[in-house]
């Protein structure tokens, strides 16, 4: 890429493609166990682009009842060595705000909801597990960590003191109307959307925006519906194969991790196009 680099993320790069323009790019890495794993996912970088973008006409409507937009200029302008897997996406003023909604309680939420019966200032109901489907999708943002660092969950008082009240509002019922409309289309292809992540800038004219990746198994986390079963961990509908085999390989998760067998690769990569056929309706080529 003869671009200027902008951002390198563990499985996705952002070059500067001028006239106030960006291009995202996702590559074939894979992160497991907040390690990129030395074997790559053939496709993974394609198929996860592709499914952004089918979002993003998907969530236009959406976007539309709030004023908003999104940020994608084009998915096939792009420069032919990384051909279905960037987006040439309008340069945002990018707000500092991880716009997470939940619809289920999982990972950190658990961790912390079982110490205080809430997440952050979102209080919720008593004796739910790790799993559980929430009464209601909620809204529980962080700040961008550092590189390597976790995002750390922020209340929505500093949401205000970040963007301002009005802005902060527009956030958090856009950023639920979103997961909402994520969920739906997902339940419909038996994928429980647990939770998502979505970040937002402001355009010139100072509008809000939908920019980065959506609803993506990287920006959310994607459960099969079949097995849903709150009280443990649940299985992850692309990384499941790949953890497992972590675990029974005897990988210590500090010191670096192993490559990956060819069938893992094989069985990882048929769950990326089998989620991107599940949700679209179309065939992956
Ligand atoms: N439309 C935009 N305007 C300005 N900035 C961004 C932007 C910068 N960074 N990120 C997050 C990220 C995306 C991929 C790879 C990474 F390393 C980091 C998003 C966007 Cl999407």
């Amino acid at each position: 890429m003869d671009l200027p680099l902008v951002a390198r993320g563990k499985v996705r790069e952002v070059y500067d493609a001028g006239d106030d323009r960006l291009l995202l790019v996702a590559s074939d890495r894979i992160s497991a166990y907040d390690h990129v794993l030395p074997t790559p996912i053939p496709d993974k970088g394609r198929v996860l682009t592709q499914l952004s973008v089918w979002w993003f006409e998907q969530l236009t409507p959406v976007l539309s009842a709030f004023g908003a937009t999104h940020h994608l200029v084009s998915a096939t302008d792009v420069p032919a060595g990384v051909a279905g897997r960037a987006m040439l996406v309008r340069r945002l003023d990018m707000l500092p705000v991880e716009c997470v909604a939940r619809g289920y309680l999982s990972g950190s939420g658990t961790v912390e909801y079982s110490r205080t019966g809430s997440i952050r200032d979102v209080t919720l109901p008593p004796g739910l597990v790790e799993g559980s489907r929430l009464p209601e999708p909620v809204f529980t943002p962080s700040t961008k960590a550092e590189v390597g660092e976790h995002d750390e969950a922020i209340d929505f008082a500093r949401v205000v003191s970040l963007v301002g009240a009005a802005r902060a509002e527009e956030l958090r019922e856009l950023t639920l109307a979103l997961y909402r409309r994520g969920a739906e289309v997902a339940a419909g292809a038996g994928i429980l959307l647990a939770d998502t992540k979505f970040e937002f800038g402001l355009g010139a004219d100072g509008g809000l925006v939908l920019g980065d990746e959506v609803l993506t198994p990287d920006s959310s986390r994607f459960w099969p519906a079949s097995s849903w079963a709150p009280g443990a961990p649940q299985p992850s509908f692309d990384k499941q194969y790949v953890r497992d085999w972590l675990t029974s390989s005897g990988w210590d998760r500090v010191s670096p991790p192993p490559e990956l067998p060819d069938d893992v690769v094989a069985a990882t990569r048929e769950r990326y196009v089998a989620a991107y056929e599940q949700l679209t309706g179309t065939s992956f080529r």
